[in-house]
């Protein structure tokens, strides 16, 4: 049966189209050297001012010749074009001119024989095989042509993307400056790794994920610890994040206990725009407002900070670097496990892909889901994305997987 306190809950859905219709990239740009662009979101259109490559060039090692001597005995080879080193005449009937990869195609030619399908001896070079007209010649433009808009703003520079670049001859480009985000624990019971723990204590595991996660998404990270439950000092804590960070992210507190007081804090001080999600782990996430500071109060149970952190926080902190948003690869795969689930909010179970022998794939579970354990995040390398309506899953049954790809997790 539905749980009638599911009602107030935003779906993820609707939580991320507020915030793709709310959030416009906060940062301004700044010029670097290329290599420091890796990672970085591209602030402006990189349009090609050039073919590459810039010259009709050869695939192989061999002869550039002449289609209209198709069939002929033999050619006399009358020079040589080595990469960066071109042949500066024409290629007239009955010639050719010794070629290596790369060098730009001589005048008159029309193919590339490759070295291996000839036999030469001194000047004169006999084909055994005569090549299609075009054959082996790599076309100036083949790869990007002059006016193409080649990496649109708002991508986020990759190693491929800098080796384009650097073909264009380009040293520097604009990006986006980095996000800064603030971040902090807050609870009486939360130690630092290294100290002691009292009567009750435990330490403080979720500034770890979070500083990983925030690692991975290359924003700049600005650690304000752990903050006690009490009202004066989660003012005091979010007040300062504010106004050093453009955005402030914390754990714990956002529930409706006596001692949760980030969430009331915001309410007085701030802007909340939603306070409660239909998702499994992570319901009391809390998005808002705090002065000129975008706020993500993440609950704080640790498998849902990091739930609701790659959900819904990650495409926001996209968005505000200014990078464009695509959406998250997921698939569906037959589930080997049997999974529990009440119907009610959509929920994120942690999983494991497996590949069966007949190599094809399945998907498991890691095992127990509380939202305090973390080792099934560590163990997971997915989301078994179950929705909201869905009921207990029977193994045999076709799930929908997403996996923690590339730089979240
Ligand atoms: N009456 C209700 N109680 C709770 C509800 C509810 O709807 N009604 N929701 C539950 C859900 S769901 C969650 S999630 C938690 C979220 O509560 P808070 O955000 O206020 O989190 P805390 O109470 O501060 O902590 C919850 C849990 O996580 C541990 N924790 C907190 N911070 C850390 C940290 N930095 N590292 C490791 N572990 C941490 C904390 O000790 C608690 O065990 O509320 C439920 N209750
Ligand atoms: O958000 Mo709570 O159980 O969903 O961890």
């Amino acid at each position: 049966m539905t749980d009638p306190c599911e009602t107030t809950s935003l779906t993820v859905a609707d939580a991320l189209d507020h915030l793709r219709r709310t959030l416009t990239p906060v940062v301004g740009h700044r010029r670097v050297a290329i290599r420091e662009a890796l990672g970085h979101v591209l602030a402006r259109d990189i349009v090609a001012d050039q073919p590459v490559p810039a010259h009709d060039n050869s695939a192989m090692d061999g002869y550039a010749v002449r289609g209209d001597d198709a069939g002929a005995d033999s050619l006399r080879c009358v020079g040589k074009a080595f990469a960066g080193q071109p042949f500066t005449g024409e290629v007239a009937a009955g010639e050719c001119v010794r070629i290596m990869t790369g060098g730009v195609i001589p005048a008159g030619a029309t193919a590339v024989v490759m070295q291996e399908q000839t036999d030469a001896d001194g000047d004169t070079v006999m084909l055994r095989r005569w090549p299609g007209e075009g054959e082996n010649i790599r076309r100036a433009g083949d790869d990007l042509q002059a006016g193409d808009t080649i990496l649109p703003a708002g991508r986020r520079i990759t190693p491929a993307d800098l080796g384009v670049m650097a073909s264009l001859g380009r040293a520097e480009v604009d990006v986006f400056r980095p996000l800064r985000v603030a971040f902090f624990s807050t609870g009486d019971e939360l130690r630092g790794v290294g100290e002691a723990l009292g009567a009750g204590d435990i330490y403080d595991s979720n500034r770890y994920s979070l500083y990983g996660m925030l690692t991975r998404l290359q924003v700049e990270r600005l650690d304000l610890g752990v903050v006690p439950d009490n009202r004066a000092a989660v003012r005091e804590a979010l007040a300062s994040a504010a106004a050093e960070a453009d955005v402030v992210v914390t754990s714990g507190g956002v529930s409706v206990g006596e001692a949760d007081y980030v969430g009331q804090v915001l309410q007085e001080r701030g802007e909340a725009h939603f306070w409660s999600l239909a998702m499994k782990p992570g319901r009391p996430l809390t998005f808002g407002r705090y002065a000129d500071a975008w706020f993500f109060g993440l609950p704080g149970n640790p498998v849902s900070v990091m739930a609701t952190f790659t959900q819904v926080v990650t495409p926001a902190l996209r968005q505000l670097a200014g990078e464009t948003s695509r959406p998250r690869a997921r698939f569906r795969l037959p589930c080997r496990s049997d999974l529990g689930k009440k119907p009610g909010r959509q929920d994120f179970q942690r999983g494991r892909i497996v590949v069966g022998e007949d190599g094809v794939l399945a998907v498991e579970s890691v095992g127990r889901q509380g939202s305090g354990m973390l080792r099934s995040m560590s163990a997971a390398d997915c989301f078994i994305v179950l929705p909201a309506d869905s009921g207990d899953v029977t193994a045999g049954e076709w799930v929908t997987v997403e996996p923690f790809a590339g730089p979240l997790i």
